[in-house]
């Protein structure tokens, strides 16, 4: 997949399939348009372009989370768009025949049904289809993907992270939400007292659900492996930077170094600031037995499964 950070000029692209959006968490109704384009790169031969609009803002997936995950699923070129005042302000005409015409030579325009853009946001999916007749692009405009009477949408995603309600966002963005990464070294503590961790530092664009211990699955290249995660600051220690650390069950290998995705399913409990050390080990041996007993409860084992629904 070809990927352009834009700075100023847009690459000249032939016969594309153009999806736009903010496109963070790549969740159900998302995929909804992503599938449209790829069908089009199918049927018709054209490029399947995801142009996605960007701010500074905390992201669900990081950008180069999607960016991996885009490649999977087949997408040809990933635009990543700063959202500045010159695209916010740009008329919806001129976006269409400079950039999406001009630039990106769209043949098919895919958009959410209430997607806006451009000057006082009157772009929409109606003023596409007029202009396609002018412009010669065929608009598809995707129905609104529903949980039950809400709308799925990244807000709503956020607003259930912020909650930890990992169970909700894994039926919203249909797959559970992750954090990937390198495995790094930790101080050593766990190691040499009783319990292994692996440690991911999501980079501060990674927008986190609180702190806390999760029931998790690391999945690495040759493996997937059930654990219970510590996210936070480990203030009994006092750490400085936020970390992502899993007690791997059943896992004695030596994974520093190696990339890993962990699947968040479930919040168990808040971080908490333990008077001893050993207080801290009590509570961390129960985290593990809950961890297990989550994974030994057969009503739980089809909620492991790394599928992705709709
Ligand atoms: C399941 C789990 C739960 C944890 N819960 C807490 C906690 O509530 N408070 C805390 O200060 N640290 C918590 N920790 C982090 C420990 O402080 C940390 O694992 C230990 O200090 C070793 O860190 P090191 O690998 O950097 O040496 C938790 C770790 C795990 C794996
Ligand atoms: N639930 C959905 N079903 C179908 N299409 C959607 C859905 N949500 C968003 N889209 C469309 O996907 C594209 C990208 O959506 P975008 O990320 O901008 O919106 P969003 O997910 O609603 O996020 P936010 O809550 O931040 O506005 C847009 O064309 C949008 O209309």
């Amino acid at each position: 997949m070809e990927y352009v950070r834009l700075s100023g000029q847009f690459p000249k692209l032939t016969k594309s399939a153009v999806t736009l959006g903010k496109f963070d968490g790549i969740h159900r109704g998302h995929r909804k348009l992503i599938r449209t384009i790829l069908e089009r790169k199918k049927e018709y031969g054209e490029l399947a372009v995801v142009m996605a609009f960007v701010s500074d803002r905390q992201m669900i997936f990081t950008s180069e989370e999607r960016r991996t995950y885009l490649a999977k699923m087949g997408v040809d070129v990933l635009l990543e768009c700063p959202l500045n005042d010159e695209i916010k302000h740009m008329k919806a005409e001129n976006f269409i025949r400079q950039i999406l015409k001009g630039d990106l030579q769209a043949e098919c325009v895919v958009v959410g049904e209430d997607f806006r853009f451009g000057y006082e946001r009157k772009g929409t999916p109606e003023l596409l289809q007029k202009f396609g007749e002018k412009y010669e692009y065929e608009t598809v405009v995707i129905s609104k993907e529903m949980e039950g009477s809400r709308k799925i949408s990244s807000t709503y995603i956020r607003e259930e992270l912020k909650k930890g309600n990992m169970e909700k966002i894994r039926d919203l963005l249909g797959r559970p939400f992750c954090v990937s990464g390198r495995i790094e070294h930790g101080r050593g503590l766990g190691h040499r007292d009783f319990f292994p961790t692996a440690n991911i530092i999501p980079p501060k664009s990674k927008l986190m659900p609180p702190n806390g211990v999760y029931v998790t699955m690391s999945h690495f290249e040759d493996g997937d492996y059930p654990g219970i995660t510590n996210v936070g600051y480990k203030p009994t220690v006092g750490e400085s930077f936020l970390g992502v650390e899993t007690n791997l069950f059943d896992c004695d290998l030596d994974l520093y170094g190696r990339e890993c995705t962990v699947d968040f399913y479930k919040f168990t409990r808040p971080e908490q600031k333990f008077t001893s050390f050993e207080a801290l080990k009590a509570q961390i041996r129960k985290d593990i037995q809950s961890g297990k007993e989550y994974f030994q409860n057969e009503n739980s084992s089809q909620k492991t499964l790394r599928f992705e629904s709709k």
